[in-house]
C-alpha cells in the first residue's frame, strides 16, 4: 500500500502539491488525470525523491520514506518510468536492459534481459539498435521492459502515451496489464489520456494546480459532466 497524507511538494519557493491524500491499496490500479502544469509529474517525482521538496505523510507498505534516496525506494518495489522515458542513446535495447538487470538488487530479479525480451516481443527484431535511434513507441516499450526487470509492487508511469501513435497505444495497452498481472504490482498512472487511463485502471483521481479535485470509479466520473468539463474540458 502506498499512502500520502497531507503531502506537499516545493520547488524552492514555488508551492507545487497542496495536502494531498492518496491510497493506492496493494494491486490498485489507478489513474490521475490532470493538464499541463496541473502537478502529476511533481506527484511522481515526490514519490521517487526525484527533485521536490516533500513535506508530509509518505509511507510504502507501512515504511517512512522520507529520507530515503530514489535508489532505495526502487529496491523497495517502486518502479517509475518517467515522461522522457531516460533510455541510454548509445547502448543497444538489450544493453539497457542489461544495465537495469545489473541495477537491480538480486532479490528482486526475475526474467533475465534476454527473458525479458520474449514478454516484450516488439523488442526482438530492434534488440541491437541504439537505444537513440529508436522511435518514441519503441523507447516507450523498451522503458516498460526496463522497469518490469525489477520485478515492482509498485509501477509509476508519468504520461507514456504522449506523442505515441494509435496503434502503439494500444500495444502499451497490453503492456502495461502484463506488467501488472505478472508482477501483482500496483499502477499510478499520469495521464491525459482518458481512453488509455480507463483501459488500464478501475479507479481515478483528478488534479488541478497541485489540488485533488475528484476521486472515484469509473461510473462515477462518467456521472459526473461538471468535474469532467471544468478540470479537463471534455464532456
Ligand atoms: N523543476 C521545476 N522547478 C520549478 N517549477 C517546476 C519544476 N517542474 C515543474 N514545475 C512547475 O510545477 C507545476 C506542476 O508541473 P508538473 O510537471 O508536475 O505538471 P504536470 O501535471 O506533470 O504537467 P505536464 O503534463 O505538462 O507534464 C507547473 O507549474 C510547473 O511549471
Amino acid at each position: 500500500m502506498l499512502e500520502t497524507k497531507c503531502l506537499n511538494a516545493f520547488y524552492g519557493d514555488s508551492h507545487i502539491l497542496h495536502g494531498i491524500d492518496l491510497k493506492i491499496p496493494a494491486g490498485a490500479r489507478v489513474a490521475l488525470l490532470g493538464r499541463n502544469g496541473a502537478g502529476k509529474s511533481t506527484l511522481l517525482k515526490s514519490l521517487t525523491n526525484a527533485g521536490p521538496t516533500v513535506k508530509g505523510e509518505l509511507r510504502f507498505n507501512g515504511e517512512d520514506l522520507h529520507g530515503l534516496a530514489s535508489f532505495d525506494r526502487a529496491r523497495m518495489g517502486i518502479a517509475f518510468v518517467p515522461e522522457d522515458r531516460r533510455i541510454l542513446g548509445s547502448m543497444s535495447v538489450l544493453e539497457n536492459l542489461k544495465m537495469a538487470w545489473k541495477g537491480t538488487p538480486e532479490s528482486r530479479r526475475t526474467n533475465s534481459p534476454e527473458e525479458m525480451l520474449k514478454q516484450f516481443p516488439m523488442l526482438i527484431p530492434i534488440k541491437d539498435r541504439a537505444g537513440g535511434l529508436l522511435s518514441g513507441g519503441q523507447q516507450q516499450i523498451l522503458a516498460m521492459a526496463r522497469a518490469a526487470i525489477a520485478n515492482p509492487t509498485m509501477l509509476l508511469l508519468d504520461e507514456p502515451t504522449e506523442g505515441l501513435s494509435p496503434l502503439i497505444v494500444e500495444q502499451l495497452v497490453q503492456d502495461v496489464k502484463q506488467i501488472c498481472q505478472r508482477c501483482e504490482s500496483s499502477l499510478l498512472l499520469c495521464e491525459q489520456s482518458v481512453w488509455f487511463s480507463r483501459k488500464c485502471t478501475d479507479y481515478v483521481h483528478l488534479i488541478d494546480s497541485g489540488r485533488l479535485v475528484f476521486s472515484g470509479t469509473w461510473a462515477d466520473f462518467d456521472a459526473n459532466d461538471d468535474v469532467r468539463m471544468k478540470y479537463l474540458g471534455v464532456s
